[in-house]
């Protein structure tokens, strides 16, 4: 596969619903065949690359994590021709290292959430990717790179436990989390993470510790408001990681094996898909449908 151009998504989480400060920046309503998404998108550049971002929660933080339509927001992420997704997340620490401020490349994931539409794919167009490895190296270390270089705390893997929320957890649940192996705690990058590998988008968290979540007993539990204080607090680093990632993207993007993965992903007989779920599949899936 040839090289082609860098076009960055955003998915900007809590603390981040206002941008992230792109050049040129302009608002486009985009449709999707899978709902609603949380907004708009705001498509802009940083140093002459493509940046595309969405506030995950909706202008104003109005969407709980559990009604996020996740899949529309991914379809138009891929709709807009995104080649490879950052998710800028509020996250608790499960573990004392991972202080309140530091930032964290997120690379493995549990899924604790309950509920929601977790795949593109369905009766009429089966389809089984890989989930192994759910964030993309690649764009992992690029991210963690940027955030030092701007002077942040990075830690540069840990495992996220997704949880259903919107409330926090319980100091059981909390502890329980730790001995799973759980480094920190959110509530929205699953089902994002599943979908965005469906639609064959490098995917990356920039998680940002906001607490210590419940399993230290010497302290309160969570609070909302701190932890959009410690977001506020620490929302310009974010920002400016984003920036100067555009600085270290080399100038053409090399092929990922990410890119290609419904290639070998399909189930169902093509003379036994159903043509309306096919159909809403175009962006998605467009690419390896007209393949197979
Ligand atoms: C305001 S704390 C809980 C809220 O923050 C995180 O959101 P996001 O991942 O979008 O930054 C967490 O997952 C909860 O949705
Ligand atoms: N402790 C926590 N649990 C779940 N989501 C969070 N987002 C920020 N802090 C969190």
């Amino acid at each position: 596969m040839s090289a082609k151009a860098w076009h960055i998504g955003v998915i900007g989480g809590s603390g981040l619903t206002e941008g992230v400060g792109l050049d040129n920046a302009q608002q486009i309503a985009v449709d999707s065949p899978f709902g609603a998404p949380s907004g708009p998108v705001t498509q802009g550049t940083i140093n002459g690359v493509k940046f595309t971002f969405l506030a995950r929660h909706g202008a104003g933080h109005v969407i709980p994590p559990d009604a996020i339509n996740y899949r529309a927001n991914i379809d138009v992420m891929k709709r807009c021709g995104v080649t490879d997704l950052v998710s800028l997340s509020a996250i608790g620490s499960l573990r004392e290292e991972f202080a309140p401020g530091h930032f964290i490349t997120v690379d493995q994931l549990i899924d604790r959430t309950q509920g929601r539409e977790g795949s593109f794919f369905g009766t009429g167009m089966v389809a089984h990717v890989s989930l192994a490895d759910p964030t993309c190296p690649r764009l992992r270390e690029l991210l963690a790179l940027s955030a030092h270089q701007c002077g942040a705390v990075v830690h540069p893997r840990g495992c996220y436990i997704a949880i259903q929320g919107p409330q926090f957890s319980t100091r059981a649940e909390s502890v329980m989390y730790r001995q799973w192996g759980a480094d920190v705690i959110g509530m929205t990058a699953m089902p994002e993470a599943r979908l965005a590998r469906e639609a064959e988008l490098p995917y990356a968290i920039l998680g940002m510790v906001t607490d210590y979540d419940a399993w230290r007993e010497e302290e309160e539990g969570v609070v909302a408001s701190e932890v959009f204080a410690t977001m506020k607090a620490n929302g310009d680093m974010a920002k400016a990681a984003l920036r100067h990632l555009a600085d270290l993207l080399p100038p053409e993007r090399p092929a990922s094996p990410i890119d290609t993965v419904l290639d070998h992903a399909f189930a169902t007989a093509p003379a036994k898909r159903d043509p309306h779920v096919v159909a809403m599949l175009d962006a998605v899936a467009g690419r390896a449908l007209r393949n197979s």
